[in-house]
């Protein structure tokens, strides 16, 4: 399949963020990479290409904002994203439709021609990095844009689970088979810290999170705490003070530098 040019715009790199399973927190990674990445002074956008699922204008605190959609001629229109106030650009379902529970209900063929859209002409204007917050899973997006949109790399979220980590290795094997790099994997809810002491409480198994990694072949790219206060700041709109806040936010960028 053809690679899919953007016409409005360019980007330097353009990252996949994708999991096996549904809930792990991909989209809050996603988010968490985008402010931090801000943060370090790159030009960052997000393509949310979770349609049935947009979250990533609500962990922004956006969700109010509505993107412009011109009419460009009878078969096509192109797309202003939203500007958060820490710049990144976001392009979600989402800010183009009337009320955010409003439901698409289309097949596979309209989902991914939708989405392509969505990538392809929206004014994304100059970029640094793209982070597009997929589905989970191996599904017909997934593979739409691995084939077709111009990957560096995916990041794969996971929690250090051996049934998580089965399924992540369907996907990077998937990745592997469409020649497509995987830069590592962040292992989200990963641990709880202790009140009052420097200890990780693991929540999931006794093994560690890179142990985890490691059964799946590949690389480490950091772990996140399971951590009440991430939430309670996506509630109050503080999400970017919370990541900004806290190093794990700020190292798991620097290795997505490098290994991105
Ligand atoms: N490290 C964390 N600590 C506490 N809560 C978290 C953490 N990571 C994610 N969450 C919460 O878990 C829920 C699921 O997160 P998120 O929407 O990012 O998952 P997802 O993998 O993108 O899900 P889906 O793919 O099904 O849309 C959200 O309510 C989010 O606030």
């Amino acid at each position: 399949m053809n690679n899919i040019e953007l016409k409005y715009g360019r980007a330097k790199k353009i990252i996949g963020v994708v999991s096996g399973k549904g809930g792990v927190g991909k989209s809050t990674v996603t988010a968490s990479l985008a402010v931090s990445l801000a943060n370090k002074g790159y030009r960052v956008g997000i393509l949310d290409a979770d349609i049935f699922g947009p979250s990533i204008p609500r962990i922004l605190g956006i969700e109010d904002v509505k993107g412009k959609v011109e009419i460009v001629n009878p078969q096509e229109v192109a797309f202003t994203p939203v500007t958060t106030k820490e710049g990144i650009k976001l392009v979600s379902f989402n800010s183009y439709i009337a009320r955010e529970e409003d439901v698409a209900m289309w097949r596979g063929p309209r989902l991914t021609a939708t989405l392509t859209q969505l990538y392809q002409n929206t004014h994304w204007e100059e970029l640094d990095y793209m982070l597009i917050d997929m589905p989970p899973g191996t599904g017909d997006t997934a593979l739409t844009v691995m084939q077709s949109y111009n990957l560096e790399s995916i990041v794969v979220v996971s929690t250090p689970q051996s049934m998580v980590s089965m399924i992540v290795k369907k996907l990077t094997s998937m990745a592997n088979s469409l020649g497509i790099r995987v830069s590592g994997i962040v292992q989200n809810m990963s641990y709880l810290e202790c009140g009052g002491c420097s200890e990780k409480i693991n929540i999931f198994s006794s093994k560690s999170a890179k142990e985890h990694t490691l059964e799946i072949g590949e690389i480490f790219l950091g772990e996140l705490p399971m951590d009440p206060k991430l939430t309670e700041s996506m509630e109050k709109k503080e999400f970017s003070k919370y990541v900004i806040s806290r190093p794990e936010f700020a190292e798991l960028a620097g290795n997505l530098e490098i290994m991105g």
